[in-house]
């Protein structure tokens, strides 16, 4: 079969699956309701391969909108794996770099948005002053700035439409600590990240011309991961698409909504699958979880929804571990106890294979010196990670890595997938063929120069700044956050020894085959793993102490995302006098259905 019709083959799987298929040969505006494991991310990707062949006449392409970098990196390398090719006619990236790169950066003059030609994305530094100097002006109360700074994110989030009287009469403090921050900003000649979809939201609204070139440029939207994205994403939909004409393809899981406290609204995606003019299709089959699992993850939502087990699945285990103790007396029992337990049982499972997760980072650092002291190698996605994983830039150098490793003798990773992969990291830059020679050169001539697993890893990665990506950022606005991300970590080792941590080390990060994996519940969202531990299920952890009731229904939903990540096992592990209510009561209900 040709590359152009790998989707076809692929799309074979859904038919035998009702729901995915019916999602699969929509025609018009559709929304995909999908549980755990359901196949939302492999019924998105088909589809949208499908639509772009079949649907989108070229140069026309189409745009999807994920949550995060990590999401929108997944659906590229699935449109990869379809054979979808790497023409700028598909758009996968999140809101934010959707209305950076598609609405603000071309279109902010001409839209009269009043910023200058020049403008750039401030610093995390930069935003901290300009927050405190409107919190000096504005005098809004006794707490600190830092807490003023994320009720007033929030705030900027959820009452997106400035025209509406909300807007002042909710929080007239907040409204104006909000104005007079942005003003601040302006007045560095600076953007921040919540600014972007706003701008790109006030654009669109007063500027009909526009609207009409993006839907001729983009004829469909896609986007992923609903019930996370907010207020003003919902905005962008329901103006360009119920009243512009572009097609939608939405999905989500409202269950899995796990950032209210940031400003999401689930309840956005509930109404949106109500509306007369869209399809909204419902998908039942969990093909990850073990069949008992599946029953355990609605107990712990609290709600009947329905789910099944593929046929054949295994059934899969609940284990409970009441620990007396403190927190590192429970870490050292999960590491020095359960970990040999779970291998025992499993024969050749790779340590890649489990996660820990917790609820806040420092419950990792427990987990993280036990293993340590252990000498077993892990590998983290929470806050005190070396470097925020969801960094593409960071996850981009440490492939870079691999190759300076050795990978350049084994052909893994293959060096035109890094350059591919720099090419779209960079795309404003290498933005053609000549551009790619360009850059194709340039990397592979750094990279040939440092192939040395014991090289300073401080060494190599300022190098690797200076050479390739400075020059490069200065000219993509866009990723200046990402740099601020690698020059930070540069800073962090050369704090410490510089000498202390190789080439080879990082090179490790990245491949965690053979590490345990340490995340947060939130961070572990949209991944799957063979075995789950769920450390710290305490009372006064999750949830926390006194919860109000939107914050108790999303530490539940919490507690659901963290059990359906398991195929296999899964294990719970709390103080013997303070389980959390939900693992009691899971516990009962399990019990009690025998
Ligand atoms: N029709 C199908 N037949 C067989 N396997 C399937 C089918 N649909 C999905 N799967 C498999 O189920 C697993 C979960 O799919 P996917 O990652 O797309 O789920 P998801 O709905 O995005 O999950 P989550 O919301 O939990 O992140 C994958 O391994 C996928 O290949």
């Amino acid at each position: 079969m040709s590359d152009r019709f790998l989707y076809r083959g692929a799309a074979e799987d859904l038919r035998a699956n009702d729901a995915q298929w019916r999602a699969y040969e929509s025609t018009g505006h559709c929304v995909l309701l999908a549980g755990p494991g359901s196949g939302k991310t492999k019924t998105l990707a088909t589809k949208l391969a499908r639509m772009l062949d079949e649907d989108v006449e070229a140069p026309r392409g189409l745009a999807c909108i994920t949550y995060n970098n990590e999401c929108a990196r997944e659906i590229e390398q699935r449109l990869d794996a379809l054979g979808v090719s790497r023409s700028g006619r598909v758009f996968v990236g999140t809101v934010h770099s959707f209305s950076l790169t598609q609405i603000v950066l071309p279109y902010a003059r001409s839209a009269g948005l009043g910023l200058p030609d020049d403008f750039e994305v401030a610093t995390e530094q930069q935003q901290r002053q300009a927050f405190e100097r409107a919190y000096n002006r504005v005098a809004p109360g006794p707490q600190t700035p830092a807490s003023w700074r994320f009720r007033a994110n929030r705030y900027r989030r959820t009452y997106v439409n400035r025209g509406r009287p909300e807007w002042r009469e909710t929080d007239a403090t907040l409204a104006a600590l909000v104005e007079t921050y942005e003003a601040e900003l302006r007045a560095l000649g600076t953007v921040d990240f919540d600014d972007m979809p706003l701008l790109a939201l006030r654009a669109l609204a007063e500027n009909g011309w526009l609207r009409t070139a993006l839907v001729a440029k983009y004829p469909i939207l896609a986007v992923d991961e609903y019930q996370d994205l907010g207020t003003a994403l919902h905005s962008m939909v329901l103006g360009l698409c119920f009243r512009a004409g572009m097609r939608l393809f939405a999905v989500g899981d409202v269950d899995q909504s796990i950032y209210g406290f940031i400003g999401a609204a689930p309840d956005l995606l509930r109404r949106l699958s109500e509306r007369d003019d869209v399809e909204t299709i419902r998908l039942g089959i969990n093909y990850r979880c073990g069949s008992r699992i599946v029953t355990a993850s609605e107990y712990a939502l609290g709600e009947a929804r329905g789910y099944r087990a593929s046929d054949g699945a295994p059934e899969g285990t609940i284990y409970f571990h009441p620990k007396a103790g403190t927190s590192a007396d429970r870490a050292r029992f999960l590491v020095g106890e359960l970990l040999p337990a779970i291998q025992g049982r499993h024969a050749g499972l790779r340590l890649g294979e489990v996660a820990v997760l917790y609820a806040t980072a420092s419950m990792g650092d427990e987990v993280a010196d036990a293993a340590a002291a252990a000498g077993i190698a892990t590998v983290r996605t929470d806050g005190n990670a070396l470097y925020p994983r969801g960094s593409r830039l960071m996850r981009w150098l440490e492939q870079c890595a691999v190759w300076c490793c050795g990978g350049w003798r084994t052909g893994r990773p293959r060096m035109a997938n890094l350059v591919e992969e720099g090419c779209r990291l960079f795309r404003d830059v290498v933005a053609d063929e000549d551009g790619r020679v360009v850059f194709r050169r340039l990397l592979v001539e750094n990279l040939w120069a440092h192939r040395d697993a014991a090289a300073s890893l401080h060494d190599w990665l300022a190098d690797m700044d200076a050479e390739i990506v400075r020059p490069m950022v200065e000219r993509v606005r866009t990723l200046a956050e990402e740099r601020e991300t690698l020059v930070a970590f540069i800073a962090r080792l050369h704090d410490g020894d510089p000498g202390a941590m190789a080439l080879g080390d990082f090179s490790g990060i990245g491949i965690g085959a053979d590490r345990l994996n340490l995340s947060t519940l939130h961070s572990a969202k949209g991944r799957e793993f063979d075995v789950v531990v769920l450390f710290e299920m305490d009372e006064g952890k999750l949830p926390r102490n006194n919860p109000l009731q939107d914050e108790l229904r999303e530490a539940r939903r919490l507690f659901y995302v963290g059990i359906t990540r398991a195929r296999k096992e899964v294990h719970l592990i709390y103080g013997m006098q303070s389980p959390s209510r939900f693992v009691a009561d899971l516990e009962q209900r399990l019990a009690g259905s025998g």
